[in-house]
């Protein structure tokens, strides 16, 4: 199997604090893979620190065999590693369309020169992708529609489609079921599952057990910044440690 992700003795430390301590595991190619852990565990600031938002203290992140370490997020999202986040970052005022396209922007890139050379094909290919995506996520009866007059769960799903318009070999969600009833998050699962059967390497960053549980082939659970726990989800369901940082814990 071959790692798409690899990361290396990852610590992030805040003062004293370490929410990331020593982590390191594979993403492999074509995997659905879960990061889970209760409330404060460091899931977050481990995604960040591998999508750029945070850099390690020490440490290294990989990604397709290059070591992007301290590279802006901006620079890591063209080299094809995309996200969502767990607070919905839709611009709330331009239209689905539009937030999708700046998506496909992204993955197309515009700038002065690129618009000199073949702009009106690449305004065809952005339009096209995001149409596309738009129909992936079924929202193309939404297009004109502004974001901000979206519900929240297909709010999330724009912000999906905006992540897959950049064409990912990596896509990370943050938390896609917060906020979801069961039969959104059934949904989700489902439509998770699809793209990950079309071939794309997904990391699912998640509070919550449950959907984690139900879908992902591999597991990590971090502790208090720690990994406890790197295997299939039939074996970490029975993992002392797992358990008991769940249900040991204020929450979870
Ligand atoms: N920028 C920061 N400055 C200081 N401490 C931070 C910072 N970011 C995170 N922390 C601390 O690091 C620890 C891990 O936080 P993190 O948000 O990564 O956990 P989490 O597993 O994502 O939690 P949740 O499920 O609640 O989102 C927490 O104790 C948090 O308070």
């Amino acid at each position: 199997m071959t790692a798409i992700l690899e990361l290396d003795h990852l610590t992030r430390a805040f003062g004293g604090l370490k929410a990331v301590d020593d982590v390191s595991t594979q993403v492999h190619q074509g995997e659905l893979f879960g990061l889970i852990g209760p409330n404060g565990a460091g899931k977050t600031t481990l995604f960040n620190l591998i999508s750029g938002f945070t850099p390690p203290s020490s440490g290294e992140v990989r990604f397709k065999g290059e070591v992007i370490t301290g590279l802006s997020a901006h620079k890591i999202a063209h080299k094809g590693m995309s996200r969502t986040f767990q607070n919905l970052r839709v611009f709330p005022n331009m239209t689905v369309f539009d937030n999708i396209s700046v998506g496909a922007l992204g993955m197309i890139g515009v700038g002065p020169i690129s618009s000199l050379f073949g702009g009106k094909a690449r305004a065809k290919d952005i339009s096209e992708r995001s149409y596309e995506m738009l129909e992936r996520v079924g929202l193309a009866d939404h297009a004109d529609d502004l974001a901000a007059n979206l519900s929240y769960g297909k709010r999330k799903y724009l912000e999906i489609a905006r992540a897959l318009a950049m064409k990912p070999d990596l896509l990370i969600l943050d938390e896609p079921a917060a906020g979801m009833n069961d039969s959104e998050t059934t949904e989700l699962a489902h439509f998770i599952t699809g793209l990950n059967k079309e071939g794309l390497t997904i990391m699912l960053v998640e509070h919550d057990m449950g959907l984690v549980m139900g879908i992902c082939e591999r597991l990590v659970v971090l502790a208090s910044g720690r990994k406890i726990a790197d295997d299939v989800p039939a074996v970490v369901r029975q993992d002392p440690g797992v358990l008991e940082a769940y249900l040991g814990g204020d929450e979870g």
